[in-house]
């Protein structure tokens, strides 16, 4: 299914950079992160595993705090975890959740916490029985503020405006 189609009904926009046997395992994977979310307040687990682009694959789950403000989503835990083991580029993350009615569609904060590394990659929003809706990161958060509007050489122009 090739279907090109902004919407979150989209179920394929191409092949992507994944074959569909690394699809599955990346998926596989985020079902079992979503395993050892800490979610003791909301209940709500989350587990994301994310690929980077040289292959590797790092998992996150939410992990929520009784100062409720504190905790954190699966797919900023990932994020985080990578970039902390020297990962800056990333080929696709996908998300899991016990919604069995919808795909898990990542908040507001992780579609930007996403953006920092790029707008065209693509994050896979999953359901509990394996299928997905796969949107870049560009989709999911269009018009986007990202590193490349704080550069030097913009602001410089600015502040000459004045
Ligand atoms: O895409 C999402 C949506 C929600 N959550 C978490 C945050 C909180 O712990 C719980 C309920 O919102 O689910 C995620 O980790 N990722
Ligand atoms: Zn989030």
């Amino acid at each position: 299914m090739d279907g090109v189609n902004s919407g979150r009904d989209t179920v394929h926009r191409n092949s992507g950079d994944l074959s569909e046997e690394m699809t599955k395992n990346l998926i596989l994977q985020s079902q079992e992160a979503k395993k050892r979310s800490y979610c003791p307040y909301s209940k709500f687990r989350v587990g994301a595993a994310l690929m980077t682009s040289d292959n590797s694959v790092i998992t996150g789950c939410n992990v929520e705090n009784a100062s409720s403000n504190l905790g954190l989503c699966a797919e900023r835990t990932a994020i985080s975890k990578a970039v902390s083991e020297g990962h800056k580029s990333f080929k696709a993350i996908a998300i899991a959740s016990d919604l069995c009615d919808q795909f898990i569609s990542p908040c507001g904060g992780c579609r930007q916490f996403m953006r920092e590394f790029g707008s065209d990659w693509d994050v896979y929003l999953t359901k509990p029985d394996s299928s997905y809706i796969r949107m870049t990161v560009a989709e999911l958060l269009p018009a986007s503020f990202g590193p490349e509007d704080l550069s030097k050489e913009k602001v410089f122009n600015i502040l000459n405006e004045y």
